[in-house]
């Protein structure tokens, strides 16, 4: 197995309060990782962590087995590619230039070649955002622009990439295609990492979970290692009943 992050006794910290405690993870090539855990537990901050949005004070992360330290912008650009929470956005600039901007590390000179509109085509078809080629992304529905910057990451052909909550705005048509897409995605060998609120869509698509709780991994490992009665208790003070579900194959949960 490739490792393609790797996390070690890693903190941050805003003003005197640790927000991340001693992160221990390994994220493997190919594999489809959810990130979980309740509101304010530091999904976000971790994300943005890994994507050097975000300084770390003590430990360290290494991507593709080199320091994330030692990597330059565009380096990181051609490795990973990270999808906002928020794509809230006050320009005035047309879909396409939005997700042609995925492509920015990977021009010489700005050209712009026949490859890279053939990427940025194939990647709005998609996601179904072709439609709206060369409307204002100031015109769209929050889902729209969901939509929109997940297209953006896509162009940028990383074989790393994580989306923070990239579905929170969808209706279930687009919420269950994108995340098909990202399984498909990483079975043919691209690192996905993503943030939901949603623990029975995390448990039908994601091989591997991650439960945060107050800035520490509370547990990581298989769906039906992280999703028990005892882990939802402790981390979102729920009571819930977990089951298989044969029609989907998968974990069901419901709180109770
Ligand atoms: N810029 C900041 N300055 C100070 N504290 C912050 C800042 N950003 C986040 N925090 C705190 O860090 C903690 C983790 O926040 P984070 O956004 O990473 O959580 P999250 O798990 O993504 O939450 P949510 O599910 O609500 O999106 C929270 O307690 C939050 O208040």
């Amino acid at each position: 197995m490739i490792e393609m992050i790797s996390i070690h006794n890693l903190y941050v910290n805003f003003g005197n309060r640790s927000i991340l405690k001693n992160i221990e993870l390994n994220i493997y090539r190919g594999k489809f990782y959810g990130l979980i855990g309740p509101n304010g537990s530091g999904k976000t901050t971790l994300l943005k962590t890994i994507a050097k949005l975000l300084p770390y004070q003590q430990g360290s992360i290494e991507i593709t087995e080199k320091k994330q330290k030692s990597f330059n912008q565009k380096e990181l650009a051609k490795t990973l590619s990270y999808v906002p929470q928020d794509t809230n956005i006050d320009f005035d600039f047309q879909v396409k230039d939005i997700v042609a901007m995925g492509r920015h590390a990977h021009q010489h000179y700005l050209n712009r070649n026949q490859s890279n509109e053939e990427i940025i085509r194939k990647a709005m078809i998609e996601t179904d955002t072709y439609r709206f080629y060369e409307h204002s992304i100031l015109n769209l529905s929050g889902g729209q622009r969901q939509l929109v910057f997940i297209a953006k990451a896509l162009a940028q052909d990383t074989p790393i990439i994580l989306l923070d909550e990239p579905i929170s705005a969808l209706d279930i048509y687009y919420q269950l295609r994108i995340l098909k897409l990202l399984q498909q995605l990483s079975k043919q060998g691209k690192t996905v990492v993503i943030v939901l609120h949603d623990l029975n869509l995390a448990a039908r698509f994601c091989e591997k979970l991650i439960l945060l709780k107050d800035g520490a991994v509370e547990v990581a490992g298989n769906c039906n290692a992280v999703l028990t009665q005892k882990t939802l208790k402790n981390t979102y003070q729920i009571d819930a009943s977990v089951r298989e579900d044969e029609i989907i194959d998968s974990l069901y949960i419901t709180p109770l």
